[in-house]
């Protein structure tokens, strides 16, 4: 089996649950979030500091590593895992949302899909085959099944079709998976902002009995009420006894709503994307570096973090690297991103084993700025 998830408990007056996912490269503790490491790198960071920072498990992208450096490379370093010297677990997404996100250029066929290559132009063509066949591969612990990601906002036919081929997809990915003694995979639920035709996605998923399932389809632009009413009634369609995992999500406030509908895995690139351009997540909310008031506060970035970049520099001292943009300071500000949304995970898994979410959920809010 090569990944086993465990219910510990499931919090006394909310969905959100506590649990364990046991994998090839190690036990994860859930829920978690997933820093993405798109090109086998968490950018900036090396894989000692991501451990530091408590990193438990990494995404890397399928789509993004068949390019460069292609997967046969990968796979003769002996897999991702000794490629980029990172001994825990990794998930690869399976590219389908790159192709539907970054290529315009795109044809959609029963076959697979045809695009271009989003850096040369060049035609390329993916299928729930090839995608598995680059996953195998890489070698990751969980891998995603090649699934189509609708536009949002998509008609009520138009997802119905898109969320049948789907299945279909997920069928053609188990019989060609070479490796699943070793590497999970999962099944990708759809259906869009529609209660029946998630209904209907998740049947048909379950009926194929993956080892876990992510909610696909969201975070795509939709408002968030919608996306938690979403997951409100897919989640308790989902087995209680296998891995829940949605896909792109998010910012603290996504993260609390998610993992208090019983989603037990995140990923989203928000903490090293941001950290890029000098915007911090803190406990008193969000700290845009570059800003002027910060050019004399010789404080830390976040008086309540004790990360090697809070630690260590002032703000004043990082706003001066990011307005040179010296390399070192979008390392310090990933450092403390990725940081932050770790330790946040953290502190809420403790919280479901001490039934007081809401109130962490409650105190969380008000000392971001969140309205609840
Ligand atoms: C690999 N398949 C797959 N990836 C996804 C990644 C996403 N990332 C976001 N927001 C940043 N939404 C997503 C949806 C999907 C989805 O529906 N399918
Ligand atoms: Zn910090």
């Amino acid at each position: 089996m090569a990944v086993r998830y465990e219910l510990l408990k499931t919090e006394k007056h909310t969905g959100a649950r506590r649990g364990r996912l046991h994998t090839p490269h190690g036990v994860i503790e859930t829920p978690i979030f997933m820093p993405v490491g798109t090109l086998a790198t968490v950018k900036t960071l090396s894989p000692e500091e991501l451990k530091d920072n408590g990193a438990q498990i990494i995404l890397s992208n399928t789509y993004h590593l068949w390019l460069r450096p292609g997967h046969e490379i990968v796979k003769e370093a002996g897999g991702l895992h000794k490629f980029m010297n990172w001994d825990r677990p990794i998930l690869t997404d399976s590219g389908g949302f790159q192709v539907f996100s970054l290529s315009d250029l795109r044809k959609i066929t029963e076959e697979g899909v045809q695009f271009r290559n989003h850096l040369s132009g060049e035609k390329l063509f993916l299928s729930p085959e090839k995608a598995i066949e680059i996953e195998n591969a890489l070698g990751a612990d969980i891998i995603m099944a090649f699934d189509e990601c609708p536009p949002f906002p998509a008609d009520r036919q138009y997802l119905k079709n898109s969320l049948e081929r789907t299945t279909r997809w997920a069928k053609r990915c188990k019989e060609a998976h070479a490796r699943p003694h070793d590497q999970a995979l999962f099944g990708i639920i759809q259906g869009g902002m529609d209660k029946e035709l998630r209904k209907q996605s998740a049947e048909e998923l379950i009926e194929l009995d993956f080892p876990g399932y992510a909610v696909g389809g969201l975070s795509v632009g939709e408002p968030k009420d919608i996306m938690n009413e979403v997951l409100e009634f897919t989640t308790p369609l989902m087995p209680k006894d296998k891995p829940r995992y949605l896909m792109g999500v998010g910012s603290p406030d996504d993260l609390f709503e998610g993992v208090e509908r019983g989603i037990d895995m995140f990923d989203c690139v928000l903490p090293t994307r941001i950290a890029r351009n000098g915007t911090c997540m803190t406990s008193v909310g969000k700290v845009v570096i570059r800003n002027a008031t910060y050019q004399r506060d010789f404080g830390p970035l976040d008086p309540n973090c004790d990360c090697y970049t809070c630690k260590n520099y002032s703000r004043a001292y990082i706003r001066h690297l990011i307005k040179c943009d010296e390399v070192f300071g979008i390392r310090l500000t990933t450092i403390h991103n990725v940081h932050f949304l770790i330790k946040l995970m953290d502190d809420i898994r403790k919280a479901i084993e001490e039934d007081r979410f809401v109130e962490l959920k409650k105190s969380f809010y008000e000392s971001y700025g969140y309205t609840l």
